[in-house]
């Protein structure tokens, strides 16, 4: 039999089919592509049930727009400034509203919010992806976990732990004594900073940092965290990009590789000291601590709150409770010194407290005292609400029956949201002088204007997911305001220049650089 063999294909054939191939990649592909992306963007844009609202084109078809916003760090303003342009509803992304009606954080994180939960913003922020309080989004999950979490958090319990507050409070005032003494203008940005995260290691972990004692960041480690932060909370607005941001290849980069060391080590202490705790829990000595709490319910619930649960919880603290606090104290602070006259009459309420015997320039100011200064309460509420730490959006998904917010239907599912930065300047809410720094607002104003206010603060989010540290971090600025200008006068070193700030999630600051004149004895310092 004679085998045929397979006509050669001829140099024209050849020709052909490389045709083919070029047309279908180069020209057909293209087209299709383009297609497939117009005609998404025009769904996106006409025909979704977010159409009607009005924000920047671009933000209506990808959601690379708010990507870009929010990367240029100043999320807070650009939001004000379109909330003043279209109205209290703009479209930011293809599926997401910010809603700035005064009304509508009441319905979204209200007590009476039952149907929402955390959008998908959240994923992003759970470290070797085990979840805690802040981004569990499942709301059964999530309120059986506060449950377990809570009564480290309340108020009572944060002054059964002052002392350790105190302790931080007693290191920053001596290092203040030193610098002051050596004529040293100082970085207030980092100093603040440095007591908060020394706090909350104390409370959360059992273990000070160190940062104040040393007067530096140790390690970078705040720095890091800082540089987390600003990489993360972007990328958590493109869910999907995490993989191609978090991968062994980028893992290689240098800068990457530094990162992470320092990440690691940050990681490292912090495993360490909560270890450290575990084991001391039966030790003899009275100090208390968060772990206090959290060791005894792990006792009482052994299976349902673990161990494992404690260490991510407070690590998860570590985070929440220092950049946020720290910009609040900032904030106090920058508006004070910027405002002499606001400085001079709060000076005088300390002053005045001390001439009658309720402070004693004695020690650090204790959390009990300092609830009997209302322009120290009014300063920092007003710092709070000009400068609230968290300024960008709470995401949150509507329930899927859908809701009304701010006389409008909203379908099941859709990604809504408000942002304090913006909710607190709401002239029908806080007046015409809402941009300004006025504690006074809060004392010479009806007590229905005071009220129908505080109904409108938001700087602690709201409902069933408001912050837990709200306390901690109260009792924490209350003490070191008053005992800082008890014994200092600052000043600022360069008094035209405006802070730096910073928007990544955290509203943050820098360069407030101050001199420190010491005006009276430090006992513990001498
Ligand atoms: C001035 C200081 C602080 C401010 C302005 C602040 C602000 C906030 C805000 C706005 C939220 C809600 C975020 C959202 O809904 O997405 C929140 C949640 C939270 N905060 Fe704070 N925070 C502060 C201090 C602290 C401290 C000191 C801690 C802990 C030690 C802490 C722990 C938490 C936790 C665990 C949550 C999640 C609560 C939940 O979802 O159930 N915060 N905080």
């Amino acid at each position: 039999m004679t085998q045929r063999i397979p006509p050669v294909p001829s140099i024209q054939d050849k020709q052909w089919t490389h045709e083919v191939v070029n047309r279908l990649l180069f020209t057909y592909l293209p087209i299709l592509l383009t297609l497939y992306i117009i005609l998404g963007a025009i769904k996106r844009r006409y025909f979704s049930p977010l159409s009607k609202y009005p924000g920047p084109f671009w933000a209506s078809i990808t959601r690379w727009w708010v990507v870009y916003d929010a990367w240029a760090k100043h999320h807070e303003r650009t939001m004000l400034e379109l909330h003043r342009k279209y109205g209290p509803i703009v479209r930011t992304t293809p599926f997401e509203v910010q809603i700035a009606a005064p009304e509508a954080p009441l319905v979204i994180y209200g007590h009476n919010s039952k149907g929402f939960s955390k959008g998908p913003w959240y994923t992003a922020w759970s470290f070797d992806k085990t979840d805690d309080t802040f981004n569990e989004r499942d709301n059964a999950l999530h309120s059986k976990r506060r449950r377990n979490v809570g009564q480290a958090f309340a108020l009572t319990s944060i002054i059964e732990m002052e002392n350790q507050i105190t302790k931080c409070g007693e290191t920053l005032i001596k290092q203040f004594a030193r610098l002051a003494r050596e004529g040293k203008s100082v970085m207030l940005d980092d100093w603040v900073h440095w007591y908060t995260f020394d706090v909350i290691g104390e409370l959360a972990i059992g273990k000070e940092f160190g940062f104040l004692k040393k007067g530096s960041d140790i390690n970078d480690w705040v720095l890091t965290i800082d540089e987390t932060n600003e990489l993360l909370y972007w990328v958590a607005l493109v869910p999907y990009m995490r993989k191609w941001i978090f991968n062994r290849v980028t893992a290689m980069l240098p800068s990457v590789q530094k990162q992470s060391r320092a990440f690691l080590k940050f990681k490292s202490f912090a495993l360490g000291a909560i270890r450290e705790r575990f084991d001391r829990e039966k030790s003899a000595d009275n100090r208390k601590d968060m772990m206090t709490w959290w060791l005894d319910q792990h006792n009482k619930k052994p299976e349902e709150w673990t161990k494992a649960h404690i260490t991510v919880e407070a690590t998860a603290a570590l985070f929440a409770g220092s950049d946020t606090t720290a910009i609040a104290l900032r904030a106090i602070f920058y508006f004070l010194l910027k405002n002499p006259e606001k400085y001079t009459k709060l000076q005088r309420e300390i002053d005045e407290a001390i001439a009658a015997g309720r402070i004693q320039p004695t020690d650090v100011v204790s959390f009990e005292t300092s609830n009997t200064l209302p322009y120290l309460l009014a300063v920092t509420k007003e710092a709070m609400r000009l400068w609230p730490s968290v300024a960008f959006p709470y995401q949150r998904l509507t329930p899927p029956e859908g809701v009304e917010i701010a006389g409008e239907y909203f379908p099941g599912n859709v990604l809504v949201s408000s942002n304090a930065f913006v909710i607190h300047r709401d002239r029908s809410v806080f007046g015409e002088d809402a941009d300004e720094f006025l504690p006074e607002r809060w004392i010479e104003s009806s007590s229905e204007k005071v009220s129908y206010m505080n109904k409108h603060m938001f700087q602690f989010g709201g409902g069933s997911r408001t912050c837990l540290g709200k306390n901690i971090a109260t009792v924490e600025m209350q003490k070191i305001v008053p005992t800082i200008m008890m014994y200092f006068k600052l000043e600022l070193k360069y008094p035209e220049k405006e802070w730096t700030t910073m928007n990544h999630n955290f509203n943050t600051q820098k360069d407030i650089e101050v001199t420190l004149e010491q005006i009276r004895p430090v006992p513990w310092a001498e």
